[in-house]
This record gives C-alpha cells, structure tokens and sequence, in this order.
C-alpha cells in the first residue's frame, strides 16, 4: 500500500481557469472543489497564492544513476529533483551499472522509489541483456515482477538491429508493455558529438547527422505497423522525425513520441564555446529543427515532454568538448523551460500543459493514477504553479548531486511552488520559519526558498 495524505490546498486555479478555489484532499484523493473550504481532520493547508493548479507531471525519461554512479545521481536525490520539478511519476531509464535488464534490479529500484516516497518510481527495463543488442532481456519477468515493468529500453544505445527490433516489438505487443527507442543509427554517429551542420563543421567536431535519427525512426514505425505493436520514440531532435510520425499516423501506426525540453529551447549555436555541458544525445540542432519541434508539440504530433534528466560528475562534463559524457540534467527546469518556449509565445495553454507533462505520457504508458482530471474522487496528484514568478537557475542549489544544467545563471519564467503526491507534500517553497505545517509561498517575485 502507498502512503496518502490529506491535506487542504487553498487559492488555486485549476488548469489557469477561472477564479480560485480551494482543493480538499482526504487520504489521497479529491474530496471536494470549492470556495472557503474547511481543512480536512488533521490535514496541512497549503496557500497556493493565487497560483495555477495542474495535475503531477509525468516523466517518461530519467536517468537516477542507481545502481553504479551513485555519486551524480541517486534514487533519493532524483526523486527529490523531480518533486521539485512538479512531477509525481517518473521512469528510470535502464542504463545503470549493472543494467536493469531483469527483475531483480527493476524490483530494487522500484522498492528504493517506494521506501523514499517522494515521487512514483517506475523503473524501465532493458530490451537487450547488458544493453548489448543482441539478446532480448526477460522482459516478461521484469514486466511481471514487483515493480510491473511497462516501459522497455536500450535508452543510451540504439537497438540497431532491425531482426532484433522486430522480435522485441512482437514481444512487447504480446505483453502488453511499451519500446522507448532511442533512434541513433550507430554506422552514422561514429565519434559523433556535434549536429552535422555548419556549426559543427566550423569548429572541427564530428557531426551526428540527421538521417541517423530519422532513418530509425523511419524503420520502427514499418517494424511497428508490421508487428501491430505500439513504439515511443525518445528524445525526438529533428524537423524530418517530426515529419516521419506525421506520416506514420497518417498510416495508422501506433507511434507516439517525446520532445526534450533542451531541443525546445537551445540550438547548436551553443557549441561555439566548446562547453561540455552543450554535449547531449542525440546533439543540439539548429533553429529550423527546434520550430518545427515546438509546432509538433503544439498541434500534438509530438505527445509529451520528457526530460532526458541526464545527470553526469563535473570530471566528466567539464572536459574538452569531445571527452565530455553526453547528457543535462532536466527534472528542475523542465516546466520553466515548457513555459518559456511554448506558454509565452501562445503555443500552449496550462490545459495544454497539463497534456503534455502529465496526461499524455501517463496515457502512453499505461499508468491509471497520474495524468488525471482534477476533480473528486480522482487522486491528488498535483503540482502548484506560480505563473508569474521567475527563479535563476544555479547548478549548486538543485537538489541533483550534479550540477550539469546548460541553463546555469539563466533567469526563468513560471516558478513550481509545491507538489502533492497522493495528498502528501513532496516539495514546497516558501519561508522556513513558519509552523512547519503551513506553507506561504512568496508570489509573483523572485521565487522563495524550497523547505
Ligand atoms: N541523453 C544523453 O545524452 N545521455 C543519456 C543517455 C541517452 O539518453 O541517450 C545518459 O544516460 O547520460
Ligand atoms: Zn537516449
Ligand atoms: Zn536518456
């Protein structure tokens, strides 16, 4: 059984729409939506100031680095960043030392989420033994386990080969489960570390072209429809991906993709400084790439945000470009960066928002408590925004053990004040010196200090 809460949480907007109301919440779930409501027995209020309310967000893409590098990454620290962040569920991708490729490391990191509490942990499971693409992993075990693996991946690697692909996807259909493929043709990213594109060729890097991308994505979606099965395809980079699930859609293929909130907002002009922390799978593009990925996400051919939280040691970013290990953090500035690039320029709304941060990836994944309307009876589940609000963002104050954001000294707008999970507070800004109980948030400002 998971641990529920309840508490009162007064002056929100639901969705950004209307006046505000207060939210009643009694051992996890919504019990009431209203003006002037009493605090439920024994429950903590929350003052949302005014400020918007969405449900929890999901993350279909986290690196939480346990087991194996512990030092960058923990489950405890990353579920705290991702509490910060606004989100109530996130998926820890498999690329951990030793691999999650079988049940008994998913149920371990399912179980360390659980005893931590402060978000879902779903563990994704490998596709290949050891992450190695040649043997599939148990992934009817890992899917039948403790932890009910949904999500599958190679997420770091490709699965390249197309014979391997096709089994995993007739496998996954079978089981009811879901391949997050991470779309890099390996024969056309030897050494790659930059955008194939002027910048990189202007600064002497190795570039990752576009076609290595598309050309997999491309093959997935025929694998898909030839299997009947479903594929998600990670971190979508390019203006073509976007234009190939058009296409795959169009077709009746079930493929459903995700975009960085790093390809939304930065493009490979970047790399003029030769900074490691630029360095990400698959690379920053260019500026025609990051619009059309914006437009995608806008009219839904791109479903979801996810983070790609990618922590990595200072040794290993702060390094000549090439050496530096691929990858940003993401879980404490996704939703600043979703309200930067797609609310303030009109191409979403916080309805919007809720859609690809929290209902559609817990639609695609199968997960029946997150991503759900904000009304009675349904869970609380629920993050407090202030919209008005901006923070700095500073590397040394996130709560992950590393410190590789590429938004380091940037101001942002759209400040997370507070998120709940099943009634329980897991994160809350706001003046420490009050009755521990009792959050105040600072609105429309600097944004105040996390509790
Ligand atoms: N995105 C990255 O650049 N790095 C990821 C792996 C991945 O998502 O491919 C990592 O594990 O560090
Ligand atoms: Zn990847
Ligand atoms: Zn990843």
């Amino acid at each position: 059984m998971s641990v529920t809460g309840s508490v009162l949480i007064t002056n929100v907007r639901p969705y950004g729409d209307g006046d505000p109301v207060d939210v009643a919440v009694v051992d996890g779930e919504i019990t009431a939506i209203g003006a002037g409501l009493p605090a439920p027995e024994g429950a903590d209020t929350i003052d949302g100031g005014g400020g918007v309310l969405l449900p929890g967000f999901v993350d279909l893409h986290t690196h939480l680095r346990q087991p194996g590098r512990e030092d960058t990454e923990t489950v405890e620290s990353g579920s705290r960043a991702a509490a910060r962040g606004g989100y109530t569920a996130v998926f820890a991708m498999a690329n951990t030392d030793p691999v999650a490729d079988n049940a008994s490391i998913t149920d371990h990191v399912w179980r360390l989420g659980r005893e931590i509490g402060l978000v879902d942990v779903h563990p994704v499971g490998a596709v290949t033994v050891g992450l190695a693409g040649e043997q599939l992993a148990e992934m009817g075990m890992m899917a039948d386990g403790d932890a009910a693996v949904k999500l599958f991946s190679d997420d770091g690697k490709c699965v390249h080969d197309p014979v391997i692909m096709k089994r995993a996807l007739e496998y996954s259909k079978g089981l009811g489960v879901l391949i997050s493929q991470h779309s890099e043709d390996p024969r056309l990213t030897v050494g790659a570390v930059a955008h194939d594109g002027p910048t990189a060729a202007r600064l002497g890097l190795t570039g990752w072209p576009r076609a290595a991308e598309e050309s997999i994505v491309a093959r997935d979606a025929l694998l898909a429809r030839d299997a009947g099965a479903r594929v998600h395809i990670a971190h979508a980079s390019t203006a073509g991906t976007v234009e190939l699930i058009r296409w795959a859609r169009g077709q009746g293929i079930e493929i459903t993709a995700e975009v960085t909130p790093h390809h939304l907002l930065l493009d490979d002009s970047r790399l003029e400084t030769y900074d490691g922390v630029n360095r990400v799978n698959p690379p920053l593009r260019e500026e025609t790439d990051k619009t059309a990925l914006r437009a995608a996400l806008a009219d839904g051919i791109i479903d979801c945000v996810a983070t790609d939280h990618a922590p990595h040691a200072a040794q290993e970013k702060c390094c000549e470009f090439s050496q530096a290990r691929p990858g940003m953090l993401g879980l404490e500035t996704a939703l600043s960066i979703v309200v930067e690039t797609m609310v303030r320029p009109g191409l979403l709304d916080w309805r919007g928002v809720a859609r690809v941060m929290s209902e559609r990836p817990a639609q695609i994944v199968g997960l029946d408590d997150q991503g759900r309307p904000i009304a009675v009876g349904e869970p609380a589940n629920l993050t407090i925004i202030d919209p008005d609000g901006s923070w700095e963002v500073r590397g040394q104050t996130l709560a992950s053990k590393s410190g590789n954001t590429p938004y380091e000294s940037m101001r942002l707008p759209g400040v997370v004040q507070a998120t709940v999970l099943r009634g329980r507070v897991t994160a809350a800004r706001g003046p420490a010196a009050l009755d521990d109980t009792v959050f105040d948030p600072a609105f429309g400002e600097t944004a105040g200090e996390w509790r």
